[in-house]
């Protein structure tokens, strides 16, 4: 696992911005120890509803992420098991004031719940008994947000409509939308509890225009923390920009200090999500012997290490060839053709959940990848890479890009404000 931000499993790391709430087990311990110390207590607190019997939470439910911050949670934060995507749109007659009033109750909620508190009113017990489980709920705002709310001079021109692609399938009424919210928790209940709290959050101020559900590994189901594997059975993530490294924040947010070529004030410290829905064409994928599949991506399937050698995070040797003559990693390999060298430094952090929306009549699996991408300019991130790949990389004929979002995700809200607060008040 390379990118420990993002990737690694929270009970081996806990990376800034997660803390341990009440910890079994011995401190210190491997992540993997923890983990299983903390498995087994957790079902033992499971078999009984008794409270008299108080136990400890698991690691992996008491691992907290904090809601306020310089940016807002669910970038960063490693790769959550269950993840709900919604986007919203703001009802007819609802305007600015209508959105400031939800932004505000959505960021009370995602406080309460990401810190492990039940909700002041009304709380349907869903998450009862859970700790927050890593909890991150992350709020942005599409293109058509700023006409609905007369704050039209405030869009990002880095909101611009991504081009259409080529190889595009993409259903409008699943994608874009005035609000988007992204869930993520290392538990099913915990993630279905915020969903439908944000939700009944809107009353009648928004509707929603599309709803996905996205899935991951669980932390502490490999014996040491790994890069996590898609639906294609690849390890994906492997070359995401790393938090350590010096031009991450320059690539992946929006500067600080304020404004940008692209980007208004109340952007500082924010991001622009891609979100685009991916079927993959699993019954043509599996067909592919092995060697195919590792060519089709320039990698290992079973270590994620480039197919010149090494490891996965060696290196690969682009120059090398066969005693044919040939590239060893193919000129269309998908991960040649997606690199920041290959497309003028362009770069993302890649965040997605995979998701498995059953068969069709046929037997045809609606699975795929909820590719999430972050980034402080799609113009410098997503566009031009994925432009790239719509002429046609190894993958694209196992792909098909069913939906699409962007969004502007304002930076983190300060302990009493809000998300989104810089622009609603500005
Ligand atoms: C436009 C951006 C990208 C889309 C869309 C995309 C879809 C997609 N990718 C995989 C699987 C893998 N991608 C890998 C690497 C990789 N992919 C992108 C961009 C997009 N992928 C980038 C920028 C990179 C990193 C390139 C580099 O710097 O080396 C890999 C290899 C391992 C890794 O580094 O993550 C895999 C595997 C799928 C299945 C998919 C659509 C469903
Ligand atoms: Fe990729």
């Amino acid at each position: 696992m390379a990118d420990t931000q993002s990737r690694t499993e929270p009970s081996a790391q806990a990376p800034s911005g997660i803390s341990r709430r009440r910890l079994i087990g011995t401190a210190g311990a491997t992540g993997v120890a923890l983990g299983a110390v903390g498995a087994g207590a957790g079902y033992a607190v499971a078999s009984s509803n008794s409270p008299e019997q108080h136990a400890a939470l698991t690691t992996l439910g008491a691992d907290t992420v904090m809601f306020h911050g310089k940016h807002q949670p669910g970038i960063t934060t490693p790769m959550q098991a269950r993840g709900h995507l919604i986007a919203f749109d703001l009802a007819a007659g609802a305007g600015r004031k209508e959105a400031t009033a939800l932004l505000r109750r959505w960021s009370a909620t995602a406080e309460r719940l990401m810190a492990g508190e039940p909700l002041s009113s009304d709380d349907t017990d869903v998450a009862r008994d859970a700790g927050p489980s890593s909890l991150t709920i992350t709020f942005g705002f599409g293109h058509s947000f700023f006409s609905r709310t007369g704050l039209e001079k405030q869009r990002p021109s880095a909101l611009d409509p991504l081009p259409d692609f080529f190889s595009d399938h993409l259903d409008k009424a699943r994608s874009n939308g005035d609000l988007w919210v992204q869930i993520g928790a290392n538990d099913s209940l915990v993630a279905f509890h915020a969903l439908r709290a944000i939700q009944k959050d809107t009353g009648a101020a928004a509707k929603v225009r599309w709803q996905m559900n996205g899935l991951n590994r669980s932390p502490g189901a490999t014996s040491h923390p790994m890069t996590a594997r898609n639906l294609m059975g690849q390890i994906d993530g492997t070359n995401n920009p790393k938090p350590s490294e010096s031009d991450f924040d320059k690539r992946i947010y929006v500067p600080a200090s304020g404004s940008s070529a692209s980007s208004p004030a109340w952007m500082a410290n924010g991001s622009y999500a891609v979100v685009r829905r991916i079927r993959m064409l699993l019954d043509d994928w599996e067909k592919l012997s092995s060697k195919a599949q590792e060519d089709v991506i320039g990698r290992k399937k079973s270590t994620g290490a480039p197919l010149t050698g090494g490891k996965e995070t060696t290196e690969p040797d682009l120059e090398k060839t066969d005693a044919n003559g040939d590239l060893v990693i193919p000129i269309n390999a998908h991960a040649r053709i997606s690199r920041p060298d290959q497309n003028g430094g362009a770069a993302m952090l890649r965040r997605p959940f995979s998701f498995h929306d059953g068969f069709d009549q046929d037997g045809v699996p609606d699975a795929g990848l909820l590719f999430v991408c972050w980034q402080a300019d799609p113009l410098r991130g997503f566009v031009p890479v994925q432009r790239k790949l719509d002429r046609g990389d190894a993958l694209s004929q196992f792909v098909r890009h069913e939906s699409s979002g962007l969004y502007a995700v304002p930076g983190g809200a300060e302990k009493g404000g809000y998300v989104g607060q810089a622009l609603l008040e500005g």
